[in-house]
């Protein structure tokens, strides 16, 4: 079945929570266990009519217009296609002027596409990388400059962004999963459940399924979206982190084991040299010297029957660079001890994944639906997270934080929690009995949670509240149209 008619493509993937294996996946000689969310972003690649628009920039308003009158693949003849100049559109309809028009330029001596925006607008650095790497591997690929003009539409569910006036209630009036936040993109408050990596994952991947290939091959072609999200998002970044957000999104839930940083280390800047050959060979794994060695085993694992995940909104934020930065150091200055406690982390983690992968394959072997094993290596993992934040002196599990886990794990149906990924005043994330009495019970707590101890950093967190997110397992995959009736 092919989901939609092919000038038009439209994917979307998921947002993370790393449970356990923050720090530690870093290194390949550990893992992750990260969970992919039903919080997905979806991207809408709509092709415009050919040869549209010549010349400088025009408004959104020519945009929307040129959407109007999508496609028609063979609307000009080729002779006036070649004097056109191709642009791509980039929308974010849900943020006031979230707009990014680029034009395409095709680089000399293999340098591969690279798009230019238009105007002084902000710019939108993971929107620029992933259409300049994915235009590059197309163009390499298909072995044509010939893309046509583009209109990209980007949407979030809600739960990316702490609520704002808006998004309450959709000033616009528009039904649907999709809210209107009201405010630019910057002012919106981001919840920490990777909305880079999973806009990264899907804007190239609908973009090479557009252009390259057909809906249906999606699965197929999977490991390469892979290596080319990795590679696009790294670029984007500016660094090389350890990709089991961008793993997330493509894959779904998975233990995670990363790639060797070698593999990207090559590719250089898009315009340099030989970029274009660069790239495809790290897309299609053919560099016999850095052959991609990312492992992600039970991908699509559900967790247990009778258990539901849930993540609390802290309104708050973590510097996540700055903090790899601190535990690296640290680790570096004290090896021995590091891995001593690396050791420990890693081999706790690993029996919570097992015990979570038991009870998923054995419903009946948890009768009692207390999750007691479970609660136990939650609790011992904290215990070394908080070691880990005492001894890096880095805010890992702060004590606000770790107030607020107690306080959250005595509530009757909640099995533990911790505060997932790099830690911080992020959102948390609690394995709770999949029972509706849990949630009112959470939700009573948060009516007057408030904060006791004083921070040992110095940090605070706002209101709690329980985001509308919960486990969603899937990795990217083809959407339909219909659900994006008055935004596209
Ligand atoms: N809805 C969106 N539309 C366009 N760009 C987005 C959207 N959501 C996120 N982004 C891009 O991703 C960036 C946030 O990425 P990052 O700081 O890595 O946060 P996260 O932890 O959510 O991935 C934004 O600055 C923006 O460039
Ligand atoms: C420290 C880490 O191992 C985990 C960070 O996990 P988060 O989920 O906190 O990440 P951000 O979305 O970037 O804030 C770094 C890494 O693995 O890249």
């Amino acid at each position: 079945m092919s989901p939609q008619p092919s000038s038009v493509t439209a994917l979307s993937a998921p947002g993370k929570v790393l449970l356990t294996g923050g720090y530690l996946v870093l290194d390949r000689a550990y893992t992750g266990t990260v969970f992919a969310l039903d919080a997905r972003i979806h991207v809408v690649v709509q092709q415009l009519r050919r040869g549209h628009r010549r010349g400088p920039s025009g408004t959104n308003a020519e945009a929307q217009a040129a959407v109007s009158e999508a496609d028609t693949e063979a609307a000009k003849p080729e002779g006036e296609e070649q004097e056109a100049e191709h642009t791509v559109v980039v929308r974010s309809p849900q943020f006031v002027n979230a707009v990014w028009e680029y034009g395409v330029q095709r680089c000399e001596n293999g340098g591969g596409v690279k798009v230019i925006q238009k105007g002084n607008g902000p710019r939108n650095p993971f929107v620029e990388t992933s259409l300049s790497y994915a235009l590059t591997y197309i163009s390499y690929v298909a072995d044509s400059k010939d893309f046509g003009s583009l209109s990209v539409t980007i949407l979030a569910d809600n739960d990316y962004y702490s609520e704002t006036k808006t998004s309450k209630g959709d000033a616009q009036g528009r039904a649907g999963r999709f809210v209107n936040f009201g405010v630019p993109l910057f002012e919106a408050h981001k919840t920490g459940l990777g909305s880079s990596a999973a806009l990264v994952t899907a804007l190239v991947s609908s973009l090479v399924i557009h252009r390259t290939m057909q809906a249906d091959d999606l699965g197929a072609g999977r490991d390469k979206l892979h290596n080319l999200a990795q590679a696009a998002h790294c670029a984007a970044q500016g660094k090389v982190g350890s990709g089991f957000d961008v793993a997330a999104a493509v894959y779904g839930s998975c233990l995670y084991k990363r790639f060797s940083p070698a593999i990207l280390e090559s590719v250089g800047d898009v315009g340099t040299a030989g970029f274009d050959e660069r790239l495809f060979a790290i897309v299609e794994d053919v560099d016999p010297k850095h052959p991609w060695d990312t492992e992600c085993v039970d991908f699509g694992m559900q967790l247990p029957r009778g258990m539901q995940m849930v993540l609390c909104d802290v309104e708050c934020g973590s510097q996540t660079p700055s903090m790899v930065k601190k535990v690296l150091q640290w680790r570096n200055e004290n090896r021995k001890e590091a891995d001593v406690l690396w050791a420990s982390l890693q081999n706790n983690n690993e029996r919570l994944r097992q015990e979570l992968k038991r009870l998923a394959q054995h419903p009946d072997a948890n009768a009692d639906n207390e999750f007691s094993e479970i609660a136990t290596l939650i609790q011992r993992t904290r215990h070394l997270i908080r070691t880990m934040t005492r001894q890096t002196g880095v805010p890992i599990e702060p004590s606000v934080q770790t107030e607020l886990l107690d306080s959250l794990t005595e509530i009757d149906g909640v099995i533990g929690g911790v505060v997932p990924g790099a830690g911080g005043y992020d959102a948390i994330v609690l394995l709770i009995r999949d029972d509706p009495s849990v949630i009112t019970r959470l939700n009573e707590r948060f009516a007057n949670y408030q904060s006791a101890v004083e921070d040992d950093f110095g940090g605070k967190i706002g209101k709690v509240r329980l985001l509308g997110v919960r486990h969603g397992s899937e990795g990217v995959k083809n959407e339909m149209l219909d659900q994006y009736a008055g935004w596209v």
